[in-house]
């Protein structure tokens, strides 16, 4: 019988720091329990009356999202964001223009290949407001077999009629941060739900924004999104590099490739890991060790879609075959202690490990992919930064969280002596299992005929 399994009213303080994973069906209740929601039980989070919501996304199922709102807040005003254009843009607007409620808002993508992948929830209460930053479509498919990650952010109390873009801030500067990436958007739509936002007060926030704006920023500009401002968080309120030292690896897990350059050194092990291995007061620490985790095409046939788990893991052989050099970084998707090995990963996340695999320096949860697309790339001798897609991400920093300087790895054994540390909840198994020698790189675009996936069947591209 399915037992009650939406979560008890959550408490603010929940040990998951706000950090959930999506259900996934079929696994025994415990794993499903507590740190797992789907789409219902985030609207069933708080009893207070839902007054008006926005959905930014890639990817929107309009009639299946009306269902998944409680029927009484179903007629409720609601805003999507989207990056539709052309034919799929039309069919976004036949969908929506039969719930009188939707208003659709386009945001702008001037640069090519750029995509709204951004993924956030702006829940306005008549007693609060509430945020939520994830990783999943809202579509059916991405809510109950994958492994997704969602930030929960506290029911924020309302400044009473008072509107503040500093008022009602925080130490991590999360609501001066969402006003500005939302202020780029430029849009009439999203400026009305800045005022809802400038009238809450989010000093309970504590994690960092880290997102992503389209353009070619220059000046100071440059370090409000991407990865050069993860390296501005990280060296204004990292951790101490006397703690976090080089040999620290960093890990990036991810869905999505793009083309990283013919040589590593150039963006990959170049700007982007001096950014990611950026510790307090200084950067440019290419040295950190990379760890990659991208599914395998083993990981991918046992999962419990099968080869189709594939079509949400758009790796290109195009892409691949010019990049040969990430093989040296790659580590399989393992989430056994959760019980989501085969829950195929849309999920996004970089973490600093310790070398003894005990410690946390830091979480980010995000809708980045490994791409210059997703966290930027600089051009004209650093002159400029261009970032073509819209991204969004929260930072967990354990100093802001738990007042300590690591976060402790989940069933971590030989937990050292005295180093009373609490756990991140980090969704995959830690040590990471490197690619054994016969182990392929998941690519969604050619056959894949060795062995049949658990529903029978091979993959055989169009
Ligand atoms: O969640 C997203 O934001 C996202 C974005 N793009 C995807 C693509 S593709 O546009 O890159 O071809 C192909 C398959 C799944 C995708 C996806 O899940």
């Amino acid at each position: 019988t399915q037992n009650n399994l939406t979560p008890k009213v959550m408490k603010e303080s929940h040990p998951s720091f706000g950090f959930y994973l999506t259900k996934v069906k079929g696994l025994a209740p415990e794993y499903n329990q507590h740190s797992a929601l789907d789409l219902k039980d985030i609207f069933s989070l708080t009893k207070a009356k839902l007054k008006a919501s926005a959905q930014f996304n890639y990817m929107t199922d309009i009639p299946w999202l009306m269902k998944q709102y409680p029927a009484e807040y179903r007629s409720c005003p609601l805003l999507i964001v989207h990056g539709e254009q052309r034919g799929s843009k039309s069919a976004l607007e036949k969908a929506a223009s039969v719930f009188p409620n939707i208003t659709l808002c386009n945001a702008k993508l001037e640069i090519m290949y750029g995509t709204h992948h951004t993924k956030m929830m702006l829940l306005l209460y008549d007693s609060g407001l509430r945020i939520v930053i994830h990783t999943a479509n809202l579509i059916e498919n991405d809510w109950f077999q994958k492994t997704q990650g969602i930030w929960i952010s506290p029911l924020f109390p309302s400044l009473l009629g008072e509107q503040s873009a500093h008022r009602g801030n925080s130490a991590t500067n999360f609501k001066g941060d969402l006003l500005e990436y939302l202020s780029f958007y430029n849009r009439p739509d999203i400026d009305e739900w800045c005022k809802h936002i400038k009238g809450h007060d989010l000093s309970n926030s504590s994690v960092f924004l880290i997102g992503s704006i389209p353009g070619r920023h220059l000046a100071e500009r440059k370090t409000s999104f991407g990865h050069l401002k993860l390296r501005k968080v990280l060296n204004l309120h990292g951790p101490e590099k006397s703690l976090v030292t080089s040999s620290w690896p960093l890990i990036g897990q991810f869905s999505s490739i793009g083309s990283l350059g013919t040589d590593q050194n150039q963006w990959l092990c170049g700007e982007w890991l001096a950014s990611l291995g950026t510790v307090k007061g200084c950067s440019l620490t290419s040295k950190t060790p990379l760890q990659l985790v991208f599914p395998t095409v083993n990981n991918v046939r046992e999962s419990l879609e099968g080869y189709p788990a594939g079509t949400s893991l758009p790796y290109s052989i195009n892409v691949a075959k010019k990049q040969p050099y990430l093989r040296n970084f790659l580590y399989q998707w393992k989430s056994d202690r959760l019980s989501r090995s085969h829950a195929s990963p849309h999920i996004k996340t970089y973490l600093r490990v310790s070398p003894d695999n005990s410690s946390v320096a830091w979480f980010l949860l995000t809708s980045a992919n490994l791409s210059k697309a997703a966290w930027g790339v600089l051009e004209k001798n650093g002159s400029q930064f261009m970032i073509r897609s819209y991204e969004l991400g929260v930072l967990f920093m354990p100093q802001y969280l738990v007042s300590r300087k690591v976060f402790g790895v989940p069933e971590v054994k030989e937990r050292k002596a005295n180093m009373e540390t609490i756990s991140f909840p980090v969704p995959y198994d830690i040590p990471l299992i490197p690619y054994s020698n016969k182990d392929e790189i998941w690519i969604w675009d050619i056959p894949h005929i060795k062995a049949p996936d658990r529903h029978g069947n091979k993959w055989c591209p169009p």
